[in-house]
C-alpha cells in the first residue's frame, strides 16, 4: 500500500494505455470498470463477492447518501468503507447530476443547487464545498468535483454557459477540497459535443490542476457514434501522465471503444441493473432469461465463463428463478454480468500491454456477432 495517490502507466498500444493507480487503500489496475454501489452496496452483491468479480474500486453516490443515512451518520460510524465492509478504493460522485435526474423541485444558481428529496421532500443544498465536505465525511478515496451536467439536446450557448459554471465550481471545488494526502481530486470536462469547448474545459482544469480527469457531459443520450466522435479527440486535451475516467459509460462495445480512444476508468449501472432485469452479457452477445426459449436449456448461460452462474447452475434453472421472482436470480445474473466486464477490462489491460490490443479488439466483435446465443 502506498501512502500517496500516483498513477503509473505501463504500456501504451496506440491511444489505449494501461498501468496502475495507487492509493493507500489498494491498487486500481487500469483500464479499470467501476462497479456502481449508489446507496452504499452494489445491489444483490456481498462486498466479498464484488472483490471475486475482479473489481478493485467501487461507486458510492453524495446525493443519495447525503440524503440517506446522511454523511455525518456515516462519518460518525467511521465512514463509508467501514459502513459497507469495503476496505479497497472508493470513489464517490460529486452529486450534482443526480440532483438534475433525480430530486424534485431543483433550483440552480451561481452558488449551487437546492433541490427537495425524491425519498421525503425534505429541502437540500448542494454547492461544491459542501459536495467536497460530504465526499470528506464518507471518506472516498477519489472525489469528484461539483460540476453541472447539461441535458442533451442543448444549444451552443447552454452548453457553453454549463461548462463555464462547472469550471468555475471546479475552481471552488479545489479550494474546498484542501491538502489531503492519499486522496485524490478529480476534475469533470464538459462542453457538451463542441470540439472547441471540450478543449477550452481541459485548458480550465489543467489550469487549476487535478489528480486525475473525468470526460463528463457524455452518456446522455447522444448515442455510441457521436460519443466516440467526441472521444476521438477530448482524451487527448488531458494530461497525458493523470488518469482519465469517462463517466457513466457503458455496453460492453462502447468500453472497448472508450479504452480504444485513451480511457482509463469507467462506471455504469448497466451490469447490475440488468442483471436484475434478466439480461446476461457474455462474449458471444446479449441474451434474456427470461425468454421461454431457456426453459429446458441445460447449458450454463457461456461454457467458457468461470463465474459461480456458469459453473454451478443451466439457464432452464436461471430462467426458473427469475420467472419465480427468486432473489438468487438477481445475486447470480449479477455476479454473473459483473465478472464478464471484468473480464472484458482483464483482456484488454492485458492486449495493451502485449501490444495486441487491434487483435484482442476483432477478436472481442468476432465473437459477439453469432445469432441466437
Ligand atoms: C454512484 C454513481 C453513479 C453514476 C455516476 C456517474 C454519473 C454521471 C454520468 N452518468 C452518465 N453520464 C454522466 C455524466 C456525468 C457528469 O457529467 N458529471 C457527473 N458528476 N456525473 C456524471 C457516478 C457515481
Amino acid at each position: 500500500m502506498s501512502e500517496r495517490f500516483s498513477f503509473d502507466l505501463h504500456a501504451r498500444d496506440g491511444k489505449a494505455r494501461t498501468g496502475v493507480i495507487q492509493t493507500p487503500r489498494g491498487a486500481v489496475r487500469t483500464p479499470a470498470f467501476m462497479p456502481v454501489g449508489t446507496a452504499a452496496t452494489v445491489k444483490a452483491m456481498m462486498p466479498e463477492s464484488v472483490r471475486a468479480t475482479g473489481a478493485d474500486i467501487l461507486l458510492g453516490n453524495t446525493y443519495h447518501l447525503m440524503l440517506r443515512p446522511t454523511a455525518e451518520r456515516i462519518d460518525r460510524l467511521g465512514g463509508l468503507h467501514k459502513f459497507m465492509n469495503w476496505e479497497r478504493p472508493i470513489l464517490t460522485d460529486s452529486g450534482g447530476f443526480q440532483v438534475m435526474s433525480l430530486a424534485g423541485l431543483r433550483k440552480l444558481t451561481e452558488k449551487g443547487v437546492t433541490f427537495k428529496s425524491h425519498i421525503d421532500g425534505s429541502k437540500h443544498e448542494l454547492t461544491p464545498e459542501r459536495s467536497m465536505e460530504i465526499q470528506r465525511l464518507l471518506g472516498s478515496d477519489i472525489v469528484m468535483c461539483f460540476d453541472e451536467c447539461p441535458a442533451l439536446p442543448a444549444d451552443r450557448d447552454r452548453i457553453a454557459e454549463s461548462m463555464r459554471l462547472s469550471m468555475r465550481w471546479a475552481e471552488r471545488s479545489r479550494a474546498a477540497f484542501g491538502d489531503r494526502p492519499g486522496h485524490a481530486l478529480f476534475g469533470i470536462m464538459q462542453g457538451g459535443l463542441e470540439q472547441d469547448l471540450r478543449e477550452e474545459s481541459a485548458e480550465a482544469l489543467k489550469a487549476i490542476g487535478f489528480e486525475g480527469y473525468a470526460v463528463g457531459g457524455l452518456a446522455v443520450g447522444e448515442g455510441q457514434e457521436a460519443m466516440f466522435d467526441c472521444l476521438d479527440y477530448a482524451p487527448g486535451f488531458l494530461p497525458e501522465d493523470k488518469p482519465r475516467y469517462l463517466m457513466g459509460v457503458g455496453k460492453p462495445d462502447d468500453i472497448v471503444g472508450a479504452v480504444k480512444r485513451g480511457i482509463d476508468m469507467m462506471d455504469c449501472v448497466l451490469p447490475s441493473r440488468s442483471g436484475r432485469t434478466g439480461q446476461v452479457f457474455t462474449r458471444h452477445g446479449v441474451l434474456n432469461i427470461k425468454n421461454a426459449r431457456h426453459i429446458d436449456d441445460p447449458r450454463p448461460l457461456d461454457e467458457a465463463c468461470t463465474c459461480p452462474a456458469c459453473r454451478n447452475f443451466s439457464r432452464a434453472y436461471l430462467h426458473h428463478v427469475f420467472r419465480s421472482q427468486e432473489i438468487i436470480s438477481s445475486m447470480l445474473l449479477t455476479w454473473h454480468n459483473l465478472h464478464y466486464f471484468q473480464e472484458i477490462m482483464a483482456g484488454m489491460r492485458e492486449a495493451i500491454a502485449a501490444g495486441t490490443f487491434a487483435a484482442w479488439e476483432a477478436d472481442f466483435h468476432a465473437g459477439r456477432a453469432q445469432g441466437d446465443i
